[in-house]
C-alpha cells in the first residue's frame, strides 16, 4: 500500500458502499494509525524520494500538494475507504442530480447547474433547470451590456459610472471577493458593496458618489433580511433626495427568489433577475447574485467564471477520488479535523487580490459545516467544521504567523499562490511572493531543531552566554502541516475552478460529519433577538431580558443621555 497508494483505493463507484466497513470503524483505525503514521516529515522526506508525486495532484495547470501534511499512503488508503463507506459517490450523484439533499429544508442543492451552460441538464419537478438558467443569464447579460455600454441611463440621461451591490452574507461576499479578485479584468463601471446595517458603511459609500450616474442593485434571496433593506430603503431616500421619486425605476435593480416582494419594493419587473431556492445563499455568486460582477467585466469574462467552475464540476463528478482534487482535499480537512483534531484552518492567498477569500470561506465553510446535528438528527460523533481565518500574504508573516510557526497550536495552512502575476513589468515582485510562500511551507514543515538555532548563533559569532539564553526561543517545532494549491494565473476560469475546488470540499467533509451542509438554523437565533431587542433600545419598550442584556441597555440610554 506504501509505494502506490492510489492503487488501494477504489475508484469511485454510483452504486451502494462497496466497503464492508462502517464509518465509525475506519474512524478507529485512523485514530490508530495516527499513533503509527508519520510523525517526522524531514525524515518522511529525506526516505522518499517520490513523496511530493505521491501527495500531489493536479486540474490542468491546478495543483494541489499536500505532501508536507503527516500523511502516508495507509493514511489516503483509510481515508479513501471512509469516503466509500460514508457512501461519497452516492451522495455527490445526489447532488448532482437534483435528489433534496437539503432535508431540513426540503430542497435540491443545484448550484452546479448554474454554470452548466451546455443546455442538456436536469428536469427538478417537472421544469428543465439549465433552461432557466440560461435564459436568466441571458437576461443579466442584456442588462448588463446596456450599463456598460451607457445605452442605459439613469433618470437625468447620464451615462451610469458606478454601481452599488446591497447585499449580506452570501448575497455579498462571493461577488465582493470575485470583484476584487478579477481586477484586471475590470472594464465596465465602478463597483461598490454595502452589507453591514452600520450607517457607516452605506454613509462612506454614498458619500462620493452622484446619484445621477449610480445604479443601485438590491441583492437578497429572500428580499427580508433587515440589514439588506434597511440599507436599500437609505439608498432610495438618497435618490428619491436628489432625482425625486420617478427616477427610482431607473436607478435600481434587484436580485431575488422572492419576485413579489421586490415588486412591493418598487423596482420594475424588467429589472429583476430571479433565482431558485435550490440555490443556496453561500452558493449563489453563479447565479443573478454574480451580476455586479458581470457588470464589472463583461457577460463573455463572467461565462468564462462559470465555464472554470463547471470544468471542477466535471472533474469532481469523474474523477476517481485518488485524483480528484475536491475529495483529496477534503479527505485531508477530515483527517486534520477530526483525526488530528485541530481546531483550525488557515487560509493564506499569497495574492492582493485574493485578500477577500478568506472571509468568502469562512461563510462557505462555517455555514455550512458548523453543526453539531447528524443528517438523522443525533448529536454527532466527532468534531465537525473548523474555525476558518487568514489573510493574504505576506501580510500575515508580519502578523500571525509568530503564532503559526511556534504558538501551542497546530494549525494547518492552505497556501494558493498563481506562478505569474498580471503585472509582466513587476515580475520581481510576484518572484518576491512565490518564495516567500514556497518559504513559508518550507518553514512550517521542516522547522528548527536547538542544535541547528545554537550552530546558527555560533556561526555568527554569538556569545556563548547568549547563545545559552536565546537559542530556545529560536526553535522551531516544525511538522506543521500546509497544504499549497499553485495554479498559472488568476483569471476567471481559474476563479471559477478555485471556488468550485473548496465548495465542494465543504461538501465532501459534509458527507463525511454526516450533517446537512445546505442550512443555516444556526443564524435564526440571534435575528429573532434583535428583532425583539430593538423597541427596547429605540425606548419604546422596557427591558426584560437577562441581567447582563438589560444592564447593557441600561448603559446605552446612559451614554445617550
Ligand atoms: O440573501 P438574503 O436572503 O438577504 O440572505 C443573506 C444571508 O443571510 C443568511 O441567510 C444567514 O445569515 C445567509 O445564509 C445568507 O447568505
Amino acid at each position: 500500500m506504501r509505494v502506490v497508494w492510489y492503487c488501494a483505493v477504489r475508484l469511485p463507484s454510483e452504486g451502494p458502499p462497496v466497503t464492508d466497513k462502517t464509518v465509525a470503524d475506519i474512524r478507529k483505525s485512523l485514530v490508530a494509525h495516527l499513533r503509527d503514521g508519520p510523525k517526522d516529515m524531514r525524515k518522511a522526506f529525506a526516505n522518499d524520494p517520490q513523496r511530493f508525486k505521491s501527495f500531489s495532484r493536479t486540474q490542468d495547470d491546478m495543483l494541489l500538494d499536500w505532501s508536507k501534511c503527516a500523511v502516508d499512503a495507509d493514511t489516503m488508503g483509510l481515508l479513501g475507504e471512509l469516503a466509500e463507506a460514508a457512501d461519497l459517490p452516492g451522495r455527490r450523484k445526489a447532488m448532482f442530480t437534483g435528489k433534496k439533499i437539503n432535508v431540513t429544508e426540503n430542497r435540491s442543492v443545484l448550484h452546479t447547474a448554474l454554470r452548466n451552460l451546455s443546455g442538456k441538464g436536469i428536469t427538478l419537478d417537472g421544469q428543465n433547470v439549465q433552461a432557466d438558467v440560461l435564459s436568466v443569464l441571458d437576461a443579466m447579460g442584456r442588462f448588463s451590456d446596456a450599463v456598460r455600454s451607457g445605452k442605459l441611463t439613469g433618470a437625468t440621461g447620464k451615462r451610469i459610472t458606478d454601481v452599488i451591490n446591497i447585499g449580506i452574507g452570501g448575497s455579498d461576499l462571493g461577488p465582493v471577493m470575485a470583484t476584487l479578485a478579477l481586477a484586471p479584468y475590470h472594464d465596465g463601471p465602478r463597483t461598490h458593496y454595502v452589507s453591514n446595517v452600520d450607517g457607516a458603511h452605506i454613509h462612506d459609500t454614498l458619500i462620493g458618489l452622484d446619484p445621477a450616474t449610480t445604479l443601485v442593485i438590491v441583492a437578497s434571496k429572500t428580499f427580508t433580511t433587515v440589514e439588506t433593506m434597511t440599507n436599500a430603503e437609505t439608498a432610495r431616500k438618497w435618490i428619491i433626495r436628489a432625482l425625486g421619486k420617478e427616477a427610482v425605476k431607473n436607478h435600481f435593480a434587484a436580485v431575488s427568489t422572492a419576485l413579489d416582494k421586490v415588486a412591493a419594493f418598487g423596482i420594475e419587473s424588467d429589472r429583476v433577475f430571479g433565482f431558485w431556492d435550490w440555490v443556496g445563499g453561500r452558493y449563489s455568486l453563479w447565479s443573478a447574485i454574480g451580476l455586479p460582477i458581470m457588470i464589472a467585466i463583461g457577460a463573455m469574462r463572467f461565462r468564462e467564471f462559470l465555464a472554470g467552475a463547471h470544468e471542477m464540476d466535471e472533474h469532481f463528478l469523474k474523477t476517481p477520488i485518488q485524483k480528484n482534487l475536491p475529495a483529496l482535499l477534503g479527505l485531508v480537512g477530515y483527517w486534520h479535523r477530526v483525526t488530528c483534531k485541530y481546531p483550525a484552518r488557515a487560509i493564506i492567498p499569497y495574492d492582493q487580490r485574493l485578500a477577500r477569500l478568506p472571509a468568502y470561506l469562512q461563510q462557505l465553510d462555517m455555514e455550512s459545516n458548523g453543526k453539531s446535528v447528524t443528517l438523522s438528527g443525533g448529536r454527532v460523533a466527532t468534531p465537525t467544521g473548523p474555525l476558518v481565518w487568514g489573510e493574504p500574504g505576506t501580510n500575515g508573516q508580519h502578523a500571525f504567523f509568530q503564532l503559526l510557526h511556534q504558538g501551542t497550536d497546530t494549525i494547518p495552512v492552505e497556501f494558493l499562490i498563481a506562478a505569474e502575476g498580471h503585472e509582466p513589468d513587476l515580475k520581481q515582485h510576484q518572484d518576491l511572493l512565490l518564495a516567500n510562500c514556497l518559504a513559508q511551507s518550507e518553514a512550517l514543515m521542516k522547522g528548527r531543531t536547538l542544535a541547528e538555532a545554537q550552530a546558527q548563533m555560533r556561526s555568527k559569532g554569538v556569545s556563548a552566554e547568549e547563545i545559552k539564553k536565546i537559542a530556545p526561543h529560536r526553535v522551531f517545532s516544525g511538522n506543521r502541516p500546509s497544504i499549497t494549491i499553485l495554479y498559472c494565473m488568476l483569471d476567471p476560469r481559474t476563479l471559477g475552478r478555485l471556488i468550485a475546488l473548496y465548495e465542494h470540499r465543504v461538501f465532501v467533509e459534509g458527507v463525511l460529519f454526516d450533517i446537512n451542509s445546505f442550512d443555516q438554523w444556526g443564524v435564526e437565533l440571534g435575528k429573532e433577538l434583535a428583532t425583539n431587542l430593538l423597541p427596547v433600545i429605540e425606548g419604546k419598550q422596557k427591558p426584560s431580558s437577562d441581567a447582563s442584556t438589560d444592564g447593557l441597555v441600561a448603559y446605552i440610554r446612559k451614554l445617550r443621555g
